[in-house]
């Protein structure tokens, strides 16, 4: 029997962010594999036209709990939505339920949080530092509170090369930047940002940051750690392989890629692609919970939960996997024939942006316009880029993180918890999850049939064949120009076809000769 599973049994387990990937993950694994749990508390949101409870529907009745319904049949009793918004004073959650959770809940994992690179920092900073705050400030009140888990980035100090399992200190205290946030407006905050987050690539990093503070000052006598993932991927193993929900990270970029959008990027081939698989990250996070819970550490231990330093990828072995796995599954409808030039010249990336994404987005409007269509290519073009710039601070450096406590605490582990909660990337193979990775995406994101593959294969071979002729065209065009222009390709021209002709009648003769 698991000893980590039986730990949760009974428990009553507050999530916050149990909407989001991550979030979703984590009560699967929970019900499926301590369906003897009480309740999981979460703290949702309305969102989309949509309640609390169709909300939650809506995620019990995905793929991804199939297998939960089988071994918790009653999970819709176990699952409590409790209304809460973390932009709002006491998350504005009700008199009652918050009496239920201060004396209720034992353990916690605060996984909400902002991810978009380019939020403002008043909201940056109210979800990702004010909430853990308060947060905090609840479980300092909850007299059966067991563990606090918080969910950081491996990214928190990314202006570092080397980064140790422990909390650094921020330039500027997280609570003058609470306070000073309250009465300065948006016009200023927007002008002194760049200087605040200094070497940081963006608010989310830079925010996650001062959340990590924020747990270290605020941690009082509580039992807390702290959980640093690097890229979140698809899962590995758990409870399929392949299963994703969000356009976040290397998501957009291989739908990007797949439909033949992206065909170029500024990445450097032989930095680490360190990406994580979720079901890797939840075991993780499920056996600190209980770890935390049961040794009581002094300080609040910090996990580094990353494959680069284990079981190291790079983007160029990435990207030519993915790009085999087109090859056998594309996706349906691609506007260009998938491919991949990573290139770590600026110059270099705007010469290919020029030629292989804007261009084709304008010849592609002009099509549209005189077949009377709105033209909306060179739009969703400009986007894809704004965005792919916002992701090449990651895709061009390499960090080093150490994993001490988390490899201490797989030593901790019995072998039957190593199996069942298993965080050892050491096992991936690289070319099986990404393979399972990119069908991932084709399934459970772009919704697409597999049925639907031989008339994909189809469209790719016309696109192919578009290309060469395309590119045919192009040529002989510019050759027909340059050979009106300049004596030199005149007599280079008329060099080759002398050449050629040469050796055909060299070549019918001596086979004439040969009869
Ligand atoms: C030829 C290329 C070679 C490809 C080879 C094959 C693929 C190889 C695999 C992977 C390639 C490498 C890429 C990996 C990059 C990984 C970087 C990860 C960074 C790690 C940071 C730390 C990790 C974390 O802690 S948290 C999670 C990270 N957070 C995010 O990823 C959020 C980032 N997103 C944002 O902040 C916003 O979406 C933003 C600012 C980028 C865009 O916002 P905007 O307001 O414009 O609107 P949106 O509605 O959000 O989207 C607009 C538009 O862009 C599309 N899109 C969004 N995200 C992505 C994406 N990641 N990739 C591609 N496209 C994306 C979205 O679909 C929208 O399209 P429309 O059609 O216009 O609606
Ligand atoms: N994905 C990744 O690559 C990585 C993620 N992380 C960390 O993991 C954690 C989870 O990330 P992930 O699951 O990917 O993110 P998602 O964006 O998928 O989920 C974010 C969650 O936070 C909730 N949330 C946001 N704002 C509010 C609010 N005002 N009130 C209530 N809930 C709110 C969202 O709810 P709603 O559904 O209502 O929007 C959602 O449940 C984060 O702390 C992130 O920093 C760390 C490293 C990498």
């Amino acid at each position: 029997m698991s000893t980590v599973a039986a730990f949760y049994g009974g428990k009553s387990i507050l999530i916050t962010g149990a909407t989001g990937f991550l979030g979703k993950v984590l009560m699967e694994k929970l019900f499926r594999t301590s369906p003897d749990l009480k309740v999981i508390y979460i703290l949702v949101r309305p969102k989309a036209g949509q309640t609390l409870q169709q909300r939650v529907f809506q995620i019990l009745d995905s793929k991804l709990f199939e297998k939960v319904k089988e071994v918790c049949p009653n999970v819709h009793e176990k699952i409590r939505a409790i209304y809460a918004d973390l932009n709002q004073n006491d998350f504005a959650i009700s008199k009652e339920d918050m009496q239920e959770l201060l004396s209720c809940t034992n353990i916690i994992f605060h996984c909400a949080a902002t991810v978009r690179f380019d939020d403002t920092l008043r909201h940056a900073v109210q979800l990702n530092v004010t909430a853990t705050r308060q947060l905090l400030l609840m479980a300092s009140q909850m007299p059966k509170l067991e563990a606090f888990i918080h969910i950081s980035t491996a990214y928190s100090n990314c202006n570092l090369k080397h980064i140790d399992e422990v909390i650094y200190p921020c330039p500027v205290e997280p609570k003058k930047i609470i306070d000073s946030l309250e009465w300065l407006d948006d016009a200023i905050i927007d002008e002194i940002t760049p200087k605040l987050i200094r070497d940081w690539p963006n608010i989310y990093t830079y925010t996650k940051a001062l959340g990590e503070m924020v747990v270290q000052q605020e941690s009082r006598n509580l039992s807390i750690a702290i959980i640093r993932p690097s890229i979140v991927g698809a899962t590995w193993q758990e409870p399929f392989p392949g299963w994703v929900d969000n356009i976040n990270g290397p998501n957009g970029i291989i739908i990007a890629t797949g439909k033949g959008f992206l065909r170029a990027i500024k990445a450097t081939p032989m930095a680490v692609a360190d990406v994580i698989p979720v079901d890797t990250v939840v075991n993780l996070m499920l056996a600190v919970g209980w770890y935390t819970a049961v040794h009581r550490p002094k300080s609040t231990l910090v996990y580094h939960i990353t494959s680069g330093n284990m079981n190291p990828c790079n983007w160029h072995k990435m990207g030519v996997q993915v790009l085999a796995t087109f090859e056998k599954i594309p996706f349906e409808r691609p506007f260009r024939r998938p491919n991949a030039n990573f290139t770590s010249n600026s110059f270099t990336s705007q010469y290919w942006n020029a030629v292989s994404h804007r261009a084709p987005a304008i010849i592609y409007d002009c099509y549209l316009r005189l077949t009377g269509r709105k033209p909306r290519m060179t739009k969703l073009m400009n986007r894809l880029l704004r965005t792919v710039s916002m992701l090449e601070y990651f895709i061009n450096r390499s960090w080093e993180w150490s994993t001490y406590n988390t490899e201490m605490l797989m030593s901790e582990l019995s072998p039957e918890d190593q199996r069942v909660f298993n965080f050892d990337v050491r096992q991936l193979n690289w070319l099986e999850y990404i393979e399972n990775y990119v069908l991932g995406v084709k399934k459970y994101l772009l919704k697409e049939d597999m049925a639907g593959i031989p008339e994909a294969k189809q469209r790719l071979k016309r696109l192919r064949n578009i290309h060469y002729l395309f590119n045919t065209a192009l040529f002989l065009i510019a050759w027909r120009l340059l050979i009106a222009r300049s004596q030199m390709a005149r007599n280079v021209w008329f060099f080759i076809v002398s050449f050629c002709y040469k050796f055909l009648s060299y070549f019918r003769a001596s086979s004439t000769l040969k009869v």
